[in-house]
């Protein structure tokens, strides 16, 4: 064990937890309505891929739909639909919304999708995307959902390696002031792909319908036709999921999430730390494209029998900063996730929060903020505001679920702002220096995981064991690295203080500067370029390029912005927010040519950065402190 808290429940359960893993996440999976009963629950054999639950059987549609029903509460609601950008709403029951997944699965079926088929997913925040899912995992087969901020060259990429037999999109997103047409960027992204999918499945929307080909279906002419299917019992180790994130190079890694575990961390987890149970509203005001959407938006309430929040709108803009506060009364929410970003918006937007007036919002517990670092002025304007605890929990893409959290359902502790708190159980989490070696209580280091990680976390990447262990577990041996510094305090407290990789975060998005780098570079008159991540008030991180032009290059510093942002929103969207380019003489580099990105990122966001003693050539960075540290 590391360091400990208290000897309250979080203490009892997090030291069973590692004490005895095994009987601690057997007596999770009762949460479960299995198949077969899992014989094995830590499966160490094939270490260090380990895996959960190992011969149990499920279906996790059922889990969070079929059982409910058959519990006898169908008339319960399972989602509300709200959109402002469209002016509609809508609320689904867990029977309606099984009809309408059983239906869609029979879709699917009749398209040839089989167990272990790959169904991908590019869709707005409509409530036919948590319904795609959830059919596609009825079936026992694989979805893989692309954020809809993400450019047809990223949807190309994700498409080769995730090689799905059906496709399913929208005609179209609304963002704020402007229709998002997906279809013409899914026909570029399929043309661009290796890979040839023979079917695709477009919800038509009225605000932009789309032209249809010769592989393209209608959703609802297919679904008038559809026979229900039902539900496909899948091992407890099979894939329900891959969802793609950003590593340091342009290659995003598939993230690949079991049956078995995932249902029980996140029923665990929904009970434990959101303090969520069936019948209450639980609001993740995310995109199903993140992983907080695939876990809090659609498994994790459902799976537990309560309210989900399909939320299509803005924290601000659509129509203004009241927007939350009219969907937390209008639903009786108990509790809302979303990332700090939302709250700095409306915080921007409207500093008084006199917006909130006219609104009840009595019914909120708690808001909980993840996603990216929690600020302490966000944190205490939001605990102002609210007057409610606000919960900082981190984790990431890889884990599904909260590696720290303050768990509000098993013993709500004291909130340390800076601090997502404590280590929840199943994770046993250490800070190590350089070399491995375990650290102090308060000393800053590499936030690492011993193996095994608890159920619901990555078994591997999709088709790519190899990087799996290169990435997270060659690091330090016996650990998963998790890319993030910081330290644990004498209280148990951990304190992330951010990456320690080129993969940056903005607005709670995360983002590699080396996929960026590789468009910069593609620009006639770079000789090269770093993109780095630096400190904004709004988005938390924006993305910056510096660039060195080819001998004789000759153009307009303006103009060759424009031509540069326009080319990174057109290849890896406008999510990547990348809007500066900077032209600097030359770029810091070590003498074998590493360039020095971290050294830029210290003096960009004003840290004292001492550059390493490999550095070719120091006079490089007496110029460019002024360009880093400009606007
Ligand atoms: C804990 C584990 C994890 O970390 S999971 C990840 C958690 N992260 C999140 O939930 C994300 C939180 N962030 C947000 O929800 C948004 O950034 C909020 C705060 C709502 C602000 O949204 P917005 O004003 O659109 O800014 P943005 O930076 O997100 O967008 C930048 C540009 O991209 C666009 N965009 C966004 N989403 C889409 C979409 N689905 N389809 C098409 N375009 C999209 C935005 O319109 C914006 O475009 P523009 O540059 O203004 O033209």
């Amino acid at each position: 064990m590391s360091q400990a808290v208290d000897t309250g429940a979080y203490q009892r359960e997090r030291d069973r937890s590692i004490e005895d893993p095994e009987g601690f996440w057997r007596d999770a999976a009762a949460a479960i309505d299995w198949d077969v009963e899992p014989p094995i629950v830590l499966d160490r054999s094939d270490a260090p891929y380990y895996r959960w639950f190992t011969g149990g059987r499920l279906n996790t549609c059922f889990n969070a739909l079929d059982r409910h029903v058959l519990a006898g509460h169908g008339e319960r609601l399972a989602l509300v639909y709200d959109s402002p950008v469209t002016g509609t709403a809508d609320t689904y029951s867990y029977s309606r919304l099984l009809d309408e997944v059983a239906t869609f699965a029979g879709v699917l079926r009749g398209l040839g999708v089989e167990k272990g088929d790959r169904v991908l997913l590019y869709m707005p925040m409509v409530p036919e995307a948590v319904i795609a899912m959830l059919a596609t995992a009825r079936l026992g087969a694989v979805h893989s959902v692309v954020f809809g901020g993400f450019a047809p060259h990223e949807l190309a990429i994700r498409i080769d390696d995730a090689t799905p037999k059906v496709v399913v999109s929208a005609s179209c997103g609304i963002e704020p002031g402007r229709v998002v047409e997906y279809k013409p960027m899914l026909d570029r992204a399929l043309e661009a792909a290796d890979h040839t999918v023979d079917a695709t499945v477009i919800l038509q929307r009225p605000q932009a319908v789309a032209e249809m080909g010769e592989r393209d279906h209608d959703w609802r002419a297919l679904a008038a036709a559809a026979e229900p299917a039902g539900c496909v019992s899948v091992e407890a180790t099979d894939p329900l999921y891959v969802l793609y994130t950003s590593g340091t190079t342009g290659k995003p890694k598939g993230i690949v999430r079991d049956n078995g575990g995932h249902a029980v961390a996140l029923a665990w987890s929904m009970r434990n730390v959101y303090d969520i149970g069936a019948g209450d509203v639980f609001w993740a005001a995310s995109d199903v494209g993140w992983v907080v959407g695939h876990s809090y938006i659609v498994y994790a309430p459902l799976i537990a029998g309560a309210t989900t929040v399909v939320y299509e709108g803005k924290p601000v803009g659509t129509p203004d900063a009241s927007a939350f506060w009219r969907v937390i009364a209008t639903y009786g929410v108990k509790a809302l996730f979303t990332a700090p970003t939302a709250f700095r918006a409306i915080k921007k937007e409207d500093p008084d929060a006199s917006l909130r007036a006219g609104h009840d919002l009595s019914s909120l517990q708690t808001l909980f903020l993840a996603g990216e670092r929690l600020d302490p002025d966000t944190y205490h304007w939001a605990s102002d505001i609210l007057g409610i605890p606000v919960v900082d929990n981190w984790w990431q893409t890889e884990t599904g679920w909260p590696i720290a959290a303050n768990p509000r359902g098993l013993e709500p502790l004291p909130i340390k702002p800076g601090s997502p708190s404590v280590i929840m159980p199943g994770y046993d989490v250490r800070v190590l220096d350089e070399r491995g070696l375990p650290v102090e209580p308060g000393q800053e280091g590499n936030i690492s995981i011993r193996l095994p990680l608890p159920p619901g976390t990555l078994p591997t990447l999709w088709n790519d064991d190899k990087r799996y262990v290169d990435s997270y577990l060659a690091v330090f041996s016996g650990y998963y690295a998790t890319g993030d510094g910081g330290y644990i305090d004498e209280d148990g407290y951990i304190f992330v203080m951010g990456r320690t990789d080129d993969v940056i975060n903005v607005a709670g998005h995360r983002l590699s500067t080396g996929s960026m780098e590789a468009v910069v570079a593609t620009h006639p008159m770079v000789a090269e370029c770093a993109v780095i991540g630096v400190h904004d008030q709004l988005k938390g991180q924006i993305p910056r390029a510096f660039v060195v032009l080819k001998a004789g290059a000759d153009i307009d510093p303006k103009q060759l912005e424009k031509e540069i942002v326009a080319s990174v929103r057109d290849e890896i969207g406008p999510v990547a927010a990348f809007k500066s380019v900077v032209i600097v003489p030359g770029l810091p580099k070590t003498r074998s040519g590493k360039i020095l990105r971290r050294t830029m990122r210290g003096i960009a966001d004003g840290r004292p950065e001492a550059p390493p003693s490999t550095i070719d050539d120091i006079s490089v960075l007496d110029v460019l402190r002024p360009l880093l540290q400009g606007d």
